[in-house]
């Protein structure tokens, strides 16, 4: 018989977990407290910007193998087991998670069980909530009735969503018992058996394992950030220098791209979440880190504003930005914590005309920083502008042609947020390009002693040079 899974919290996570489930052939019960979610999805139609979901929610709907509901005691009369995928934002007084949803879907759920189940918990938290969360569940059970917290933690990226939950590069089982391991290893069969690496780990490994894995993201990406601010003092490149560091094999080239930083639902607040709870821990190792590398990374957004106004003769006053994008990141429509609207504020603060294009996102951007304005297409953004500022790396705005550009702007001038334009192209094409990390050759500030006088070489013994060797021995006369 077909396993039945309920998936309660529909959001990012949430819906797609759902429908991938239901792609593997499982029959899924969405739950969501939102009635407008549960109506859109129910009707087959994704209330976010995911490729490869709407597919996916409209043809599992349609077969009638996934289904949503507001209603925990229909998911609790329907399902074998139920995974926990709601929100755990940033406390709105504080720095710690909230988990009001998570406790609120166990306490709303546990009374309506009747068969023992698996409750298997999705969303990130902190170390220590399955085994809180367990105690919950257990004091509101029917008698005679068990369930036993597992948790699976997620590794999803935004805009590569179902191919990440479809192929995961790894799996986590945090479980107290084989029972709880046999169900996660049924779900999972499909990635299993192409031979996806398992880690069984207890439930406080399980919850830590997925905060630490992006809080060491975090950490790459504030470190570069780090690099390119002094790389800005010395006159120094940083991609060439990430390009330097990621052919070291035990370093990596990924996840040092330097710009305006990282942003979104999950890791600014995880890193916070989990030095709150380094405190309450009494491990202020991590806790110090993490603070570091958070305020690095909002430092680099300053810095963009700053570098901004320095192109513009240090004055934004009445000046004309186009702002490109507004989504945290690429190929999404999640503005949550975006750096790219940070930047956008933080210009408009100092008097520009900010114009914000974004291929997805606009509408969101629109509910949570309705000062700004928002334009339909890349050219009214680009029209008579003083300055365009890339900040989030869209593929077509990468590649937009910087001749067609220049034709539509006051000034050439462009600011790459993340570090990813042509910096040839746009220069030959007349503009002044700036990035973060690429000083157009400032500044040694402190004085560089004189070099030692150099020690005679030795002569060189006597043999035939070969080419390469020859053009150097020329130049170097
Ligand atoms: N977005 C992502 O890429 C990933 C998110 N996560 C984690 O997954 C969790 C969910 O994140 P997102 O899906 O991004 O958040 P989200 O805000 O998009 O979705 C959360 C959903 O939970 C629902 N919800 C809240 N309280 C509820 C309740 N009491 N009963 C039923 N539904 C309720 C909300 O209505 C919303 O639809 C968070 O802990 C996040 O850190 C983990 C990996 C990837
Ligand atoms: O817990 C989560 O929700 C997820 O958080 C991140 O995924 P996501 O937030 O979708 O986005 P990332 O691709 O990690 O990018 C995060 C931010 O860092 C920025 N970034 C990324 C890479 C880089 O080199 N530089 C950089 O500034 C991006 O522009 C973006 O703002 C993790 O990558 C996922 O593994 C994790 O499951």
């Amino acid at each position: 018989m077909t396993l039945r899974i309920s998936v309660i919290g529909t959001g990012y996570l949430g819906a797609t977990h759902a429908a991938c489930l239901a792609e593997l052939g499982f029959d899924v019960l969405g739950v969501d407290r939102s009635a407008a979610k549960v109506d859109a999805l129910s009707r087959g139609l994704v209330p976010f910007h995911e490729p490869g979901l709407d597919e996916l929610v409209a043809g599992h709907t349609a077969s009638g193998r996934l289904r949503f509901t507001t209603d925990l005691a229909e998911a609790a009369a329907f399902a074998d087991v139920h995974f926990i995928c709601v929100g755990t934002p940033q406390q709105s007084q504080g720095t710690a998670a909230d988990l009001t949803a998570v406790f609120d879907v166990a306490a709303g759920l546990a009374p309506h069980l009747r068969h023992s189940t698996v409750v298997i918990g999705k969303s990130t938290v902190p170390v220590g909530t399955a085994a809180e969360l367990a105690a919950t569940l257990r004091a509101r059970l029917p008698l005679g009735v068990e369930a036993e917290v597992a948790w699976n933690p997620e590794f999803l990226r935004e805009g590569h969503a179902v191919q990440d939950t479809l192929r995961p590069d790894r799996l986590v089982f945090g479980v107290t018992s084989p029972g709880a391991e046999l169900v996660l290893r049924e779900i999972y069969a499909a990635a299993i058996e192409r031979g996806t690496p398992v880690h069984v780990t207890d439930l406080a490994t399980a919850e830590l394992a997925k905060v630490a894995a992006n809080a060491f993201l975090a950490t790459k990406i504030s470190f570069i950030n780090a690099m390119a601010e002094i790389s800005d003092r010395a006159g120094a490149d940083v991609v060439a220098l990430a390009d330097v560091l990621g052919d070291d094999a035990r370093i990596g080239r990924r996840f040092l791209d330097a710009g305006i930083g990282f942003g979104g639902g999950c890791l600014p607040k995880d890193i916070r979440a989990l030095a709150a709870r380094a405190a309450e821990l009494g491990a202020p190792s991590i806790r110090a880190l993490l603070e570091d590398v958070d305020d690095i990374n909002l430092r680099a957004r300053d810095r963009a504003a700053d570098l901004a106004a320095a192109m513009c003769g240090g004055d934004l006053d009445g000046r004309r930005v186009a702002l490109l994008g507004a989504a945290f990141k690429p190929l999404s429509d999640d503005v949550r914590d975006s750096p790219a609207l940070h930047v956008a504020a933080a210009l408009r603060r100092r008097g520009a005309d900010v114009r914000v294009f974004d291929p997805a996102a606009a509408n969101n951007a629109r509910a949570v920083a309705p000062e700004l304005t928002y334009v339909a297409h890349v050219d009214a953004a680009l029209h008579d502008a003083d300055l365009v500022v890339l900040a989030t790396d869209w593929p077509e705005l990468v590649a937009l042609d910087p001749g067609r550009a220049g034709a539509l702007v006051r000034s050439r001038r462009i600011l790459d947020g993340r570090n990813k334009l042509d910096e040839e192209a746009w220069t030959a094409a007349g503009w002044a390009f700036r990035a973060l990390g690429r000083a157009a050759a400032p500044v040694a500030t402190a004085p560089v002693a004189p070099a030692p006088a150099p020690t005679p070489a030795p002569t060189p013994a006597p043999r035939r040079p070969g080419r390469l060797r020859s053009r150097a021995a020329a130049l170097l006369r």
